[in-house]
């Protein structure tokens, strides 16, 4: 009889084993939809032998229902399935359910009906229907998307459709996308960016495992240098992957893909309308995709023949993902091109201490672009010591900085502004009795939003409109903001100067495609004088004019408990410092900072990054760091305080006693209240050498909780909220 094990979609149970009816196909990887007691579930067809459950007698198989008419997982595919639940600690069935993240393409095929003008002339010619001829002139769509592009009402374009003005074309839901043309406008490469570029060409010619680490300064044309690679990929017939560590960077990165390939790379994340999802994941199964960028949940994607993987500003905290599965896409990345056995450039101006470290001990290959491309070359960079050069009373904007932002506009060039805090004030408290105002479902305070008139909590979503009253002694104009975010300096800016066209770009601000594609356009076009933004703008973009970057705060990031601030610190900072002087004009960056003798600030200021690597590398040696040691970390929760507390005991007291591995806590997380619930943490320190992963599943393996409790595991952590 034919049996098939069946990964199931369901995080709960275990791989379960089903019955094939005779005139279904099945082989490893197969998509199946399978009965479970009354329901359906989804499943994928897997090796049994390496899928271990309970063995089920023939007679109590159930039969499948079907097959999905989409390809088999392939099984590299199916290895990275498999690793990253190990080694993350995570069901298996919550990382399958990445591969299948789009149920309507499983379904298959669909047409639909679009519409285009057929070359007949109305017998009757309307102003509304002359409008809409000119402006439909080449174009094909839904009735509703060419109401939008026409301006005129759906009933226009129906009369139109009646007249046969306009003709259908049925279409397929899932049809290809337009081919990207690897020579529509090559480069010319310096002997630099040519000498990478062979590089990659190569790797990605030999069909093989390479792991690269592409490193180079801001401005060096690393973009320009990979796209040799996604060409040669291209013409090979073969799929890329570009992830990109946040979606407000694609559409600048759409942009330039275009003018070098002629037509858009085809786009994967999680803010897409359904259909586009669906068509996306259908070509990128069928190999139809030729390259996607994404986010980095298309790591998971079921490429057909994957033929190199591009991780852009890889040293990002972004591609570490926090909830559902904690993996670190940058790291999946890597194991991808190994099971595809394809190569993989990790691409960035100031790489991860891990990845410096993988190339020093020969695991990756190091490529170096240590210039900017043409004429630029590295802004210069000034120290302003706030305890010197004190900015006005409640002002935060010194004045060498003010007087460099003044420059700037008398030139016509443009400045940026950095801080790292969205909002107007990080913390709203009242004057007469010491109020202030925290999230009811987090451990933090409520942050004021100006342009949107309420306070937000940054964690949960938490909104209510910004008061006018104390809510706790009832007095009115007595409610302070302290502190500055982006809003506040963009009004002091304002103040400053009063005919300055200032933008503030910031998660709120450029809250969806259109509104990021308005701002690069904008701030090409010189249209912006002064932009003040978050860590969103501080990578990717390249604007010519834009000559001075100020650093308003630079001892933000070193505050807190992280243990990789001082790296991240530098990290941003350096990135933000490389939007300067990217074209003919030179730049200049001015970081206010109290702490000009801290070693993340004077490595900035004397431009040696060696220094910093070398001084982190040390203190991470010293401390049992990654990459020298392990971590992971326990994180224990419930929406019942002493649930939580109990469970975090529990755990605690079975911790188990190795040489190789210390625990620390459990201690009330600093985040101790999150969304509701209750948190408490507990940290794990080994060897690079100890089985982490095997420890943490035998030890909570045999505990129980209360029903209430969730424990999650992360290993590699970042964040230590
Ligand atoms: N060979 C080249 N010919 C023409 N323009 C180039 C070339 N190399 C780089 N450029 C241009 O120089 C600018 C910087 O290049 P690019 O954005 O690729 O650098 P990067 O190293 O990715 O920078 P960052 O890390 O700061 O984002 C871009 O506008 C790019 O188009
Ligand atoms: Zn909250």
């Amino acid at each position: 009889m034919n049996r098939v094990r069946l990964l199931v979609l369901n995080a709960a149970l275990g791989p379960l084993d089903y019955r094939v009816p005779d005139h279904l196909h099945v082989e490893p990887g197969s998509v199946i939809i399978a009965p479970l007691g009354p329901r359906q579930v989804f499943g994928i067809a897997w090796e049994s032998e390496r899928l271990p459950g309970a063995e089920v007698p023939d007679a109590r198989l159930r039969p499948i229902l079907d097959v999905m008419p989409v390809p088999p997982l392939r099984a590299p595919l199916r290895r990275l399935i498999e690793w990253t639940a190990d080694y993350y600690c995570a069901a298996p069935a919550s990382v399958a359910r990445m591969s299948l993240s789009s149920g309507a393409a499983l379904r298959g095929g669909g047409t639909l009906t679009e519409y285009r003008l057929s070359g007949a002339m109305p017998s009757r010619l309307t102003p509304q229907r002359d409008v809409a001829i000119s402006a439909l002139d080449g174009e094909q769509g839904t009735i509703r998307e060419l109401v939008d592009l026409a301006g005129v009402s759906e009933a226009v374009l129906r009369g139109l459709v009646n007249a046969g003005v306009m003709e259908p074309v049925v279409v397929d839901i899932d049809r290809p996308y337009p081919l990207a043309r690897s020579d529509h406008a090559r480069p010319s490469l310096s002997d630099l960016q040519q000498g990478a570029a062979d590089r990659f060409v190569d790797a990605v010619k030999a069909r093989e495992f390479a792991p690269m680490l592409l490193d180079g300064v801001t401005g060096s044309g690393k973009t320009e240098t990979y796209f040799e690679a996604v060409a040669q990929a291209v013409d090979e017939g073969r799929q890329v992957l570009v992830l990109l560590p946040e979606i407000a960077l694609t559409e600048n990165f759409l942009k330039r893909f275009a003018s070098r390939f002629g037509v858009p790379p085809v786009v994967w994340h999680s803010n897409q309308k359904q259909s586009e999802r669906r068509r996306a994941w259908r070509q990128v199964a069928e190999g139809g995709a030729q390259v996607v960028v994404g986010a980095r949940s298309a790591l998971f994607l079921p490429f057909a023949n994957l033929g190199l993987i591009v991780v852009d500003e890889a040293h990002e905290v972004s591609f570490k993902q926090d909830d559902g599965v904690r993996y670190n896409a940058r790291d999946v990345a890597v194991m991808r091109a190994r099971f595809e056995q394809i190569p993989v450039i990790l691409a960035s101006a100031t790489p991860a201490l891990e990845s410096l470290q993988m190339a020093e001990a020969g695991i990756y290959e190091k490529i170096d672009l240590p210039s900017r491309f043409g004429a630029a070359s590295l802004p210069d960079i000034a120290i302003v010591d706030l305890r010197e050069q004190v900015p006005p009373r409640g002002r935060w904007l010194a004045p060498p900085l003010v007087a460099g932002i003044e420059e700037r506009l008398a030139r016509g060039e443009q400045a940026l502004l950095f801080l790292n805090r969205r909002g107007y004030a990080p913390l709203t408290l009242c004057r007469n009795c010491g109020f202030r105002f925290q999230c009811p479902n987090c451990s933090a305070w409520l942050v004021e939003h100006r342009l949107s008139k309420r306070l937000a909590c940054h964690h949960c979503g938490h909104e209510v409109p910004s008061p006018s009253l104390c809510p706790e002694c009832g007095e009115a104009d007595c409610l302070t903001a302290c502190g500055p975010g982006v809003e506040r300096i963009a009004d002091e800016v304002a103040e400053l100067f009063p005919d300055a066209r200032i933008q503030v770009v910031t998660s709120d601000t450029l809250s969806n495609p259109e509104k990021i594609a308005a701002f690069v356009d904008a701030a090409e076009s010189g249209a912006i004088d002064v932009i003040v933004g978050t860590q969103l703008v501080t990578k990717g973009y390249h604007f010519p004019e834009l000559t001075l970057v100020g650093v308003v705060d630079a001892d933000l990031g070193l505050e807190g408990g992280d243990l990789r601030a001082a790296e991240r610190s530098y990290q941003q900072i350096a990135q933000v410092a490389g939007r300067a002087g990217r074209a003919s004009k030179p730049g200049e960056v001015m970081i206010q900072t109290r702490h000009p003798e801290a070693p993340v600030i004077a490595a900035l200021a004397a431009g040696d990054r060696d220094a910093f690597y070398e001084a982190e590398t040390e203190a991470r040696r010293h401390a049992g760091a990654p990459p020298f040691g392990r971590w992971a970390a326990i994180i224990v929760s419930s929406e019942d305080e002493a649930e939580a507390r109990e469970a975090a005991r529990i755990i605690g007291n079975a911790a188990p006693r190795l040489d190789d591995l210390a625990v620390y806590g459990p201690a009330p997380a600093p985040l101790s209240l999150l969304r509701g619930r209750y948190r408490y943490r507990l940290l794990i320190n080994a060897r690079r050498s100890a089985a982490v992963q095997q420890t943490i599943r035998d030890w909570l393996g045999e505990l129980s909780f209360a029903p209430g409790v969730r424990v999650g595991v992360d290993i590699d952590p970042y964040s230590f909220v």
